[in-house]
């Protein structure tokens, strides 16, 4: 049952998986968050847990860095785990000149400049968005917390470091964040008739300099964890 990347059995993992980029990040809210977690697959250092959230059976397992990266990891998760949701818990550059460090973005969309979706195919341009029913779940729990949010279209790019410097052209466009999965994961999630949605928080701004540290990036989330965490 185990595929090349994945050495978990069939019934490992929950209908829902957190999928942080870092396996770090993953670690760490299994062993915080978690009752009762276990290793489910070791495979790549990329580390799946299962346990439980307040009572409810979830996983989390991280997708590591891109577009291809997350294409495999989420497609073996819907396609050979019985998986229906998967939640991305990343971090984002903002290119939405309101947004500052730690705030939180609910991809709606994700624009990407990457070439995952043309495997599909599609006689023109496919838009990949979010799950309604997780997004509209998330808007109602950011609410309630008092987060500051913003809900909206993120930028999936293939490059962090982007020579082109082309956040400008997205920024006119109205886009929110960069970061550089939420497109292949929602597009993936189509492909599979299966659910998905990314909960970013701001670790960095591109368009003036200012960034947090990999420390920040790795523990201080926990506002966005526990927001996501409640989604399951
Ligand atoms: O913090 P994560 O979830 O890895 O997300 C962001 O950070 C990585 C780049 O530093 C990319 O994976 C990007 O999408
Ligand atoms: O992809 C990413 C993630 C965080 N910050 C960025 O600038 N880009």
């Amino acid at each position: 049952m185990a595929t090349p990347h994945n050495a978990a059995q069939k019934g490992d993992f929950a209908k829902t998986v957190f999928m942080p980029g870092d396996p770090l990040r993953a670690k760490l809210i299994a062993e915080t968050y978690f009752q009762n977690s276990r290793l489910v697959n070791p495979v790549r250092g990329i580390g799946g847990y299962t346990g439980t959230y307040q009572g409810k059976p979830v996983s989390v397992m991280a997708s590591g860095m891109g577009c291809p990266s997350i294409g495999i990891y989420s497609y073996e998760l819907f396609t050979q785990y019985d998986v229906e949701n998967i939640i991305r818990i990343g971090t984002a550059g903002a290119i939405h000149p309101d947004l500052k460090i730690g705030d939180l973005v609910l991809g709606q969309g994700a624009c990407t400049d990457s070439n995952f979706l043309q495997q599909y195919r599609l006689p023109g341009t496919y838009a990949p968005i979010a799950s309604y029913a997780l997004l509209e779940k998330a808007v109602a729990l950011a609410k309630e917390k008092n987060v500051s949010y913003k809900v909206g279209n993120l930028f999936t790019s293939d490059k962090f470091y982007d020579a082109a410097n082309s956040m400008k052209d997205w920024q006119k466009m109205g886009v929110l964040a960069v970061e550089m999965e939420a497109a292949a994961l929602y597009a993936t999630a189509a492909f599979t008739g299966k659910n998905a949605l990314a909960v970013c928080t701001i670790s960095d701004c591109p368009l003036t300099g200012e960034a947090s540290d990999a420390q920040y990036r790795e523990t201080q989330l926990h506002t966005m964890i526990k927001l996501a965490l409640e989604l399951a």
